[in-house]
Parts: C-alpha cells; sequence; structure tokens
C-alpha cells in the first residue's frame, strides 16, 4: 500500500453554514491485490471525518497492519473514515478492474449510462443565489439543492421564494441547513417551504437530535446527513428521524460502507441521495459507481466537479444535463499516474 498527499484548491467556494470549503487535502491511496493495481483517495473534511493528521496517521497504521491481510488494515480504519474510505476504495477498484467490470458492476448494479444529478448552490444574496438556479437550470438541472441557515430563516425565506418563482413549479427545489436551525427556526420555517413545495429540508437540527427531527417530519419530507455521520440508518429508522437519507462515503467510512447503508434505507423505504464532501475526481467517481449501483436512484450531490480549481484526473463523470456520466471502464476511475 503506498500513500500519496495532495492539494486541491476550489475556485468556486461552497459556503455553507458551517463555513466556507475552499480547499480539499488528502491522499491518493495505491494497493496491489492478487497482481492487480487499484487506487482509492482519503479526503478527510474536519467536523466530518477525522483530520488531515489523524488521516495520514491512519493510513499509516493500516500500511503496517497490512501485512496480515487487507481486513486486518481496514479494521484498523474503523475511527478514521476518511483513511478507511481510501483504502475500501483502492481495494474495490482493484478487485472490479481484475474482474473486468466497472465498479458500480461490480456492486451488484444493473447496466446504466448516467445518474441524476442535483446542482448545489451555496449561500448567498437573493440575487446571487436566483442567479446560480437560473444558470442551473439552463444548463439542464430539473434538481436545485440551495445552502440555508447562515442568514436569518425570513432571509434564507425570501431566498427560496425567489429561487421557486425564477424557476417555475417543475423544478424540484431541496434546501440544506447543515444542523444550523434550532426547533422553532425549524417550526416557523415548515409551512412556508411547504407552500413552496420544498422536495426536502435536509439536516436542520443538530446532527445528535433525532427526537428533534421525528417532530418535526410532516408536510415537508426530511432529509438526514451530518447525523449519518453518527448513527446508523437503522437507529435513524428507529428514530422515525427522516424520511430520505444523505450518504457521503467519504463521512461513512468508504463506498462499500455507503451502499449498504443505502441498501439498509432502501430496505425501510427510505430513498438514499448519494453526495460528496467536495471530493476530488476518484472519490467522486466512486460515488457515482455507488448512485449507479442502485435502481432508480434520486438525484445526487455530485455535481461538484466544476467548483475544484484542479483535479486529480480528468473528470471520469462529467456533469451535462442534470446527469453524471457513469464511467464504463473496468474499475472505478483511472490512476492519476497513468495520465
Ligand atoms: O450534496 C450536494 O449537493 C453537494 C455536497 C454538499 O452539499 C456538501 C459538501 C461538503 C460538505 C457538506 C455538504 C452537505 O451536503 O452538507
Ligand atoms: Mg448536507
Amino acid at each position: 500500500m503506498r500513500v500519496e498527499p495532495f492539494s486541491l484548491r476550489l475556485s468556486t467556494p461552497l459556503s455553507t453554514a458551517h463555513g466556507t470549503i475552499d480547499a480539499r487535502d488528502g491522499f491518493v491511496v495505491r494497493v496491489e491485490v492478487d497482481g492487480t493495481r487499484g487506487v482509492g483517495e482519503a479526503s478527510p473534511l474536519p467536523g466530518w471525518t477525522e483530520s488531515l493528521d489523524d488521516c495520514a496517521d491512519a493510513l499509516e497504521r493500516a500500511q503496517r497492519t497490512g501485512c496480515d491481510g487487507w481486513d486486518a488494515a481496514l479494521a484498523d480504519l474503523d475511527d478514521a473514515p476518511a483513511a478507511r474510505h481510501g483504502l475500501a476504495l483502492a481495494l474495490a477498484d482493484a478487485r472490479s478492474r481484475a474482474a473486468d467490470v466497472p465498479f458500480y458492476r461490480y456492486l451488484g448494479g444493473d447496466s446504466t449510462d448516467r445518474v441524476p444529478v442535483n446542482a448545489t448552490i451555496g449561500d448567498g444574496s437573493v440575487e446571487e443565489t436566483v442567479a446560480e438556479a437560473r444558470q442551473a437550470v439552463e444548463a439542464g438541472f430539473t434538481t436545485l439543492k440551495v445552502k440555508v441557515g447562515t442568514r436569518a430563516v425570513d432571509a434564507d425565506l425570501e431566498r427560496l421564494r425567489a429561487v421557486r418563482a425564477a424557476v417555475g413549479a417543475d423544478i424540484a427545489l431541496r434546501a440544506d441547513a447543515n444542523a444550523a436551525w434550532d426547533a422553532s427556526e425549524a417550526r416557523r420555517a415548515l409551512p412556508e417551504l411547504a407552500d413552496l413545495d420544498l422536495a426536502y429540508l435536509e439536516q436542520p437540527l443538530s446532527s445528535t437530535d433525532l427526537a428533534g427531527h421525528s417532530d418535526l417530519r410532516g408536510d415537508v419530507p426530511i432529509a438526514l446527513d451530518e447525523s449519518l455521520a453518527e448513527h446508523s440508518v437503522a437507529a435513524v429508522v428507529e428514530a422515525g428521524a427522516a424520511d430520505r437519507v444523505v450518504l457521503k462515503p467519504m463521512v461513512l467510512g468508504g463506498p462499500d460502507r455507503a451502499r449498504e447503508a443505502a441498501l439498509a434505507a432502501r430496505e425501510a423505504g427510505l430513498d438514499a441521495v448519494l453526495s460528496t464532501t467536495i471530493d476530488g475526481a476518484l472519490a467522486r467517481a466512486g460515488a457515482v459507481h455507488v448512485a449507479a449501483s442502485l435502481p432508480d436512484p434520486p438525484a445526487a450531490g455530485l455535481a461538484t466537479a466544476d467548483r475544484l480549481a484542479t483535479d486529480l484526473i480528468p473528470d471520469p463523470a462529467p456533469v451535462d444535463d442534470g446527469h453524471a456520466d457513469v464511467p464504463q471502464g473496468a474499475g472505478n476511475a483511472p490512476d492519476p499516474a497513468e495520465g
């Protein structure tokens, strides 16, 4: 197992209620499984995963335990989801390459060309938000996700009203509060969000507050994202806390874990929306493959390539007309070293 650091800058930073994401640093992870090489990506995002230093330490540890077999190395990375993602994706890449099938087929998915994706619209003024929404619809997106929670609730409602007025009734509109609201703010927003026919409200309350989210459910579907970093799908289902789950492989510890969570969610009647933490191209491709491995996936949060000033490889899953192309070569995506 070899580990190589990288640093990517965002040309279009994403403003969220957690703060602004303007760079993504991480590690390319390479393995060889029975003579077949595989490449993965570990891109920690503090607040969501372990820190960059902890990720580096964990990968170093896994390099040592890797001698006892890959399962031992993976087990050693339980407390470092981004590091585990890097290794799990590299192993999956090698194994699907050895089987000579694209990763989504290796996962059991039926043959498919593309998956629907949402446009991601960061915090901004009413005018900026509307301009981005219009641009996205012109580019062919039929689902928009707008970040809220940085401003007062009334200001966010004004932004969403303006977007709805600009794009019309046929566009699916999502809002992501990134845990910024308390229960009274969320309660105040919900009737208006219902009037705006919001497709779902993502993570209004703190990640630990499953009961609070359960109380909010009603006319507006509630999706949980941050909560899945701490709680299993089973716990979310048990608490009746969500109508949808948002799954980020980098946060859950790997594409294998994300697919397991998606299957568990679907089993319980919850749609699973794949997304990333604005990852590099290898992890983004992995998330596209996981989405593509599911029958009829809802629009995924995977239209983020354009935000990166540079990337690990040319975009393996380019977005066009509101869909991401599903890579059809064997494995996950090409190794950056192979050009
Ligand atoms: O899901 C999307 O549309 C894009 C990704 C996204 O919003 C995001 C990106 C980085 C960190 C957190 C989040 C989030 O979904 O909350
Ligand atoms: Mg979110």
